[in-house]
């Protein structure tokens, strides 16, 4: 009791009744009266204390609201790929805040134009037009209406337009006219049909793959640190298509040709690059050549082919073969047109012989060349394969990293041999076009890359046969509207402020170690009000 009785004098220093305990009370009375300013310094600390604690809870309130990410602003644009054989529509779509970032663009929408490309439409050329009103409609459904009219949209034909030029400059411009019309009717933002070079071609493709591969911005991570992490290098691009075939990457070495030679300043890099465009080498007009190569062996109206299974039987003509400017520079079997009927033989010896009788590896003007005196330096880092190359090694089960050049080899030669009818049954579903003509495809893709661009056993491991890179297809198309919406800047941006998640994440972290060390601070200056029981 007596204890309780000085604890309570003791908490409240008046005058006290207490006579008995009057000498211990004095010392701690005389304690707190001597020293009243202690007391008063520490009711203002505690409330300052207070208020910087609420205070800082207003600061997380008034960043968290006021930092809110912005709304996502998602931008569209579209591109048709005009190419040989077919026309395909994609459309693109990135965040507008991060447009000039690496991979952020991405493809959505890819539409496969019913029928043949546009250059088929030569003798009715308004067709063309008609032909791509489908997937321009299919484009609308995709993009939210109120973005139509900001949409960009642009045609790029390939090598079928090139020849079309080459064989009838004014058809080709009413072709061009007609799919023009019909874009320009569209609610989008209508920005050019033309024939893109076969260098813009070999670029392009170049730029789509490093930008969906990541490869142009070296990714902070602690990785990086270790030179074997470090993705400086970019990949060269080989894509093949129906009428010419490009093989583009960066080279150390003196470029001794100006028609080959690029400089790109890309995200405060600078690149020198090789590219170079065969015309004629795509791989229905090189089967052409291989056909015209093989006329020799047609005896009453049948051409035997070892590039066809065999079993295989197409109808054909001369003038058929003939119709194209890339073989109407041979000289003509006949003049009068014939017609004739191809029957396969599956022999990969033969058809690998008569293929490379049309690369022409005898003459060469520089200190070296792929093939019909092409200068070419010498091949340089990892390669992404792409387009028919990618549909051809897919088909054939060799597309992945493991299969060697010799693994490949063998794999075309056992499906060359194998009876036409077996294929059909194993292949219902594929197009009879494309399934006749895996096996010519293959050995052509072997004699390209091998004699023409000269890869080898040892450098065969450097291709990797891409079809998509992240849900995009890899083609040219990409890397021609990053170029003309001016996505990917010569400079490196300045580095992006921190993201929304990150900011808050820290103001928190950085408001609660304040609150913290507030709190530490607050308990140490605070002495105990009261004295303990142990003192009595
Ligand atoms: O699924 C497929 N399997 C085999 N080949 C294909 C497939 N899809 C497209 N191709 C071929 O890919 C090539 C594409 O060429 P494209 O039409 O782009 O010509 P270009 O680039 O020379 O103008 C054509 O030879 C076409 O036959
Ligand atoms: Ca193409």
């Amino acid at each position: 009791m007596a204890g309780l009785a000085t604890l309570h004098v003791v908490c409240l220093p008046k005058k006290t009744e207490r006579h008995h305990t009057y000498n211990l009370i004095a010392t701690e009375y005389s304690k707190a009266i001597a020293k009243p300013k202690k007391t008063w310094k520490r009711k203002v600390l505690c409330i300052l204390g207070v208020f910087f604690a609420l205070a800082i809870v207003a600061l997380i309130i008034t960043a968290v609201m006021q930092n809110k990410p912005l709304p996502k602003n998602i931008k569209y644009g579209i591109v048709l790929d005009a190419g040989s054989s077919h026309t395909s529509l994609y459309v693109y779509n990135w965040p507008a805040e991060k447009e000039n970032d690496t991979g952020v663009v991405k493809q959505v929408e890819e539409c496969k134009v019913e029928g043949n490309g546009i250059s088929h439409y030569f003798q009715e050329p308004v067709k063309a037009g008609l032909s791509i009103d489908a997937c321009v409609t299919r484009a609308q459904q995709v993009i939210p209406a109120n973005q139509h009219k900001e949409t960009p949209i642009y045609l790029g034909a390939t090598a079928g337009m090139r020849l079309l030029r080459l064989n009838n400059h004014t058809v080709a411009d009413e072709v061009l006219s007609s799919v023009e019309n019909s874009l320009r009717s569209s609610p989008f933002d209508f920005q050019g049909a033309r024939i893109i070079t076969g260098q813009e071609e070999g670029a392009y493709g170049w730029i789509t793959i490093n930008y969906l591969l990541k490869n142009f911005v070296e990714e902070s991570s602690v990785l990086n640190l270790l030179p074997s992490f470090r993705k400086t290098e970019t990949s060269g691009a080989l894509d093949l298509g129906g009428a010419s075939t490009q093989i583009t990457f960066v080279s150390d070495e003196d470029i001794e040709t100006q028609e080959n030679t690029l400089h790109f300043r890309l995200y405060g890099k600078s690149y020198n690059v090789y590219t170079h465009s065969y015309l004629c080498y795509g791989k229905d007009q090189a089967l052409r050549l291989q056909l015209v190569k093989n006329i020799v062996n047609t005896r009453n109206g049948t051409m035997w082919d070892p590039c066809f299974n065999p079993g295989y039987r197409r109808n054909t003509s001369t003038s058929e073969l003939y119709s194209s400017p890339c073989v109407s520079q041979h000289t003509r079997f006949t003049t009068t047109p014939v017609n004739f009927e191809i029957k396969g033989t599956g022999d990969y010896q033969l058809c690998k012989a008569n293929i490379q009788s049309i690369f022409n590896v005898s003459y060469c003007p520089y200190s070296q060349c792929s093939f019909n005196g092409i200068f070419q330096p010498v091949l340089q880092g990892k390669f992404g394969a792409f387009s028919a190359f990618y549909f051809v090694m897919d088909f054939l089960k060799v597309a992945h990293e493991k299969a060697t050049l010799e693994d490949v080899k063998e794999r075309v030669q056992s499906h060359c041999s194998r009876p036409w009818d077996q294929v059909k049954a194993d292949f219902p579903k594929i197009k009879t076009k494309y399934l006749s003509e895996y096996c010519f495809s293959g050995v052509y893709i072997l004699s390209l890359l091998e004699l023409g661009y000269g890869f080898n056993a040892d450098n065969w491991k450097e291709i990797s046969f891409l079809g998509k890179i992240s849900g995009s297809d890899a083609g040219w198309t990409l890397g021609y509207m990053l170029n003309l919406t001016n996505m990917i800047p010569a400079e490196l941006p300045p580095s992006p402020p921190l993201s929304h998640g990150v900011y808050v994440g820290l103001m928190v972290f950085f408001s609660v170690l304040l609150l913290f060390i507030v709190l530490i601070c607050w308990l140490g200056f605070r002495k105990p009000r009261c004295l303990q029981k142990g003192i009595i």
